[in-house]
Order: C-alpha cells, then structure tokens, then sequence
C-alpha cells in the first residue's frame, strides 16, 4: 500500500526519499538532541520511559533499536531492560556518530553497537531479535509496509515490537494547540537552530500525513504481527504501538 508520507520528501520531489532523509538527519545531527528535547518540551523522556517499560516483563536480551538516531532510547532500553546487547540500526552516519560519542562516555561500548541498515532491508538473520523499538523514525521510511515486514522476519517466534511515533491530536483544544505549534513554532526553531529549513517544515508535514491509531495498527497486523494494540499519549501527540510475533 501506498501512504501519503511515503511521498514527501525533505529537499524536492526529485530522486528516492531514503537519500534524502539520511542526507537530511546527517545535516542536523550536530543538533538533534538539543531540538529534540526542546521542542517537546522534555514529554519525549516520559513516552520514551513508557515504550519501554512495555517491555519489561518479557526481558529481553537481543535488542534492536530502529531509526536509533543518536542512540537515546537504545541507552534508555539498555539501561531499564538490561539485556545482553542492544544494536542500534539507521541510515544516517552522522546521527549515529553522535550516539557512539554517548555510548562511549557512558562505558557503555561493549553493551550498544551501531550499525548502518535500512530498516526495509535489513542484513539480519530470521529472528535473531527477541525485541525491536523504533521511535520517532518509522514516519520517515520510503516503503512503511516493506519496513514493518522487515522487523517482523528479524523478530523471533514471541518477541515484541514497540513503536512511538508523534501524531495529530484530534480532539480540542490539544488539536488547535498542536497545529499552531506544527505550523510555527517547530519550523521556526528548527531553522533557526539547526540552519536547515527543510528539515523542520519537513517533520510538521510527515505528521499529519503519517497513517495513526487503527490505520496504523492494520498496517502492523498485516505485516504478520499479532496483539496489536496502541495508546494515546499527552491527548494523541504521541501514540505508543506495540505488537508481538
Ligand atoms: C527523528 S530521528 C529519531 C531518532 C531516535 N530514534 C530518537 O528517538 O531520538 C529518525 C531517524 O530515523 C532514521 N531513518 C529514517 N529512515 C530510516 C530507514 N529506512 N532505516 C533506518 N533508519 C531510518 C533517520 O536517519 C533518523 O536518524
């Protein structure tokens, strides 16, 4: 299926949008993190907390962060789970240099590594992971249903899936709230700060066209995952998915 993000891209409708997401994050990485935090007011720790403390009762020892980014929710995971070793998969170099400088400030280099795969073709074996997060990075995949297939064939029989992602708030007031924050105050500071216009009138774009709540819980199930369920968060301006194989 095709999905409406599927077609907006940060710099022009010219050539495929995975070059340009990853030439995107490489260009803000410098300033990700500070972005980041900023512009969800520190909330994004909260949902970051909660996706994971999913995850606890089943304790799992491989790990596989999705779209990691600068490595936070991998470093968050490993040190609430505690699992054997966590990899941290994404296309962009620059934000994952920035993740192995944490890692490796936290002694932390022998439990997390960072590897460079695209999430809707990855090198792994069937199955090899007891549990895969992804946050704030499945919104940006060239082909939504290729990727979820992809995480289902690498999780083993059993192992689980969570998913945070930002939605559109649907109900008053946080719906009215969210959209002046969209369409002025995330443009306006991502430019200002991270010196790329396009990234940040990009992000408010991919969320309103980004399937949410029972679309995206189809579009899960029909990549083969069970008990899929998922939560809103802070009145829907984020939404936490989770699933098992
Ligand atoms: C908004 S950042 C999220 C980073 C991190 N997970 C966090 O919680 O802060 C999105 C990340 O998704 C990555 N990404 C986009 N498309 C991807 C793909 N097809 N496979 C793997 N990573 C991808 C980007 O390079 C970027 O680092």
């Amino acid at each position: 299926m095709n999905y409406p993000q599927e077609n907006i891209k940060p710099y022009g409708s010219e050539g495929r949008k995975a070059p340009q997401v990853e030439r995107m994050f490489d260009n803000i990485a410098h300033k990700y993190d500070l972005l980041n935090h900023m512009l969800s007011m520190g909330i994004d720790k909260y949902w970051r907390r909660k996706a994971i403390n999913w995850l606890q009762p089943f304790a799992p020892k491989q790990i596989m962060d999705v779209a990691t980014g600068t490595g936070d929710f991998a470093i968050l995971a490993y040190r609430m789970l505690q699992p054997d070793k966590v990899i941290g998969t994404d296309i962009s170099e620059g934000m994952m240099n920035v993740g192995r400088d944490k890692v490796e400030k936290y002694n932390l280099s022998d439990k997390i590594h960072f590897i460079r795969e695209d999430c809707t073709s990855l090198s792994f074996e069937s199955g090899k992971f007891d549990a895969i997060t992804v946050a704030f990075g499945i919104r940006n995949f060239e082909d939504l249903d290729k990727g979820l297939r992809e995480m289902q064939r690498v999780l083993c029989p059993g192992g689980h899936l969570v998913i945070l992602e930002l939605t559109t708030p649907e109900r008053f007031p946080m719906k009215q709230l969210f959209a002046i924050y969209s369409k002025i105050v995330i443009p306006t500071l991502g430019k200002l700060l991270s010196k790329d216009k396009n990234a940040y009138s990009y992000l408010p774009q991919t969320i309103k066209a980004f399937p949410q709540g029972e679309v995206m819980k189809e579009a899960i199930a029909k990549a083969g995952f069970s008990v899929v369920s998922f939560e809103r968060l802070t009145m829907g301006i984020c939404t936490l998915y989770t699933a098992t194989k």
